[in-house]
């Protein structure tokens, strides 16, 4: 693989960054990755790991010269972190970042961008309950999406050597709308983990099912709620919070749809459960025939032969 930034600067030392860095590292992407984190404590572990060529102990230092500089932070810390980089900054460069809402990320990071520096947001749809430093590997956005919501005014070679460094990383890459992309990810993402969130609390507040027998007797179904809801908690917050409107829209259906099948349990109604259950299948047949279910192999035989 070739070099296709010289040196890329990866500010928030967590599982995306992480995980780019090692990407990087594997595929001879930059000639140099240089880190920068917050808490002096994450600088310490990615040292002691080799997460990087370099990390500083300024983020000023990490960005000077970088060609390539990916905001890895929770969504609401972008801002500020924008503002504090804008000043060193190389002309020419690009500046990316990685947070699960985009409009939001460009509201607050943009203004900030000087002039003659590219800014280019974007989103691997690829994540692990995993945060932290050494959470990150390599193979993280293989065959996963990655969203890019250029600006209308985005350098379109600029776009498109981002987009190669993020196929040469393993990914699928697209180009989407911010409100759009917000829509969708409230959806495929922002919603299923608040109602995972939720079941699990549900479950720690039953005091007849003891945590011992929540854990013993956990179905699969469970276990994936369990999973999801260990997810950093800073990071959902954040989402949540500069993802609301979306959200908050998208909840507001799920309870009505969960009133009308609460109603139909209550009036003994098999039909429309049948009914119901047979076109969330069909649904889940359509994203694994489309080859958007790669963890799924298994199922996905076992569904078109209607086993
Ligand atoms: N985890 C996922 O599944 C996933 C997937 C796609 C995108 N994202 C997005 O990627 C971003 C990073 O998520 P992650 O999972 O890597 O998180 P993480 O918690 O693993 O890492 C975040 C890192 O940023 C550091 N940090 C926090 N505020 C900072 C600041 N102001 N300056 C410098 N460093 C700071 C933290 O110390 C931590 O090391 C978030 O915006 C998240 O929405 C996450
Ligand atoms: O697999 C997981 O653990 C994830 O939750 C990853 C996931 C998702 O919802 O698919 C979570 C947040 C992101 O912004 C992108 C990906």
């Amino acid at each position: 693989m070739s070099v296709i930034y010289d040196r890329v600067a990866l500010i928030g030392l967590g599982l995306i960054a992480g995980s780019m860095a090692h990407a990087i590292r594997e595929g001879g992407l930059a000639r140099e990755t240089v880190g920068f984190a917050r808490s002096a404590q994450t600088r310490e572990i990615a040292r002691e790991i080799g997460l990087c060529d370099q990390i500083t102990d300024s983020v000023a230092e990490a960005v000077a010269g970088a060609d390539l500089v990916v905001l890895a932070v929770p969504v609401g810390a972008m801002g500020d972190l924008a503002a504090e980089i804008a000043p060193h900054l190389k002309p020419g460069a690009t500046v990316t970042d990685v947070g699960s809402v985009k409009q939001s990320v460009i509201d607050a990071v943009a203004p900030h961008i000087p002039e003659g520096v590219h800014f280019i947001p974007g989103h691997p749809l690829a994540g692990t309950e995993h945060s932290g430093p050494r959470a990150g590997f390599a193979s993280l956005f293989r065959n996963r999406w990655w969203l890019l919501t250029p600006l209308p005014d985005s350098d379109p070679q600029a776009v498109e050597r981002l987009s190669d460094l993020v196929r040469a990383m393993g990914a699928k890459t697209d180009r989407m709308e911010p409100a759009h992309h917000d829509l969708v990810l409230a959806v495929t993402s922002h919603a299923p983990h608040l109602i995972a969130y939720t079941m699990v609390g549900v479950a720690d507040h039953l005091r007849q099912v003891t945590d011992e027998q929540v854990i013993q007797y956990s179905a699969a179904g469970f276990r994936d709620f369990t999973r999801i809801a260990a997810s950093d908690p800073t990071m959902w917050r954040d989402v949540f919070l500069h993802n609301k409107e979306a959200t908050l829209d998208i909840l507001g259906r799920f309870t009505e749809e969960l009133f009308v099948l609460q109603r139909a349990i209550r009036m003994g109604d098999g039909q429309q459960l049948f009914d119901y259950f047979t076109r969330t299948r069909a649904i889940r047949r359509g994203i694994i025939e489309a080859g958007q279910d790669t963890d799924a192999p298994d199922f996905g035989r076992a569904a078109k032969t209607g086993g």
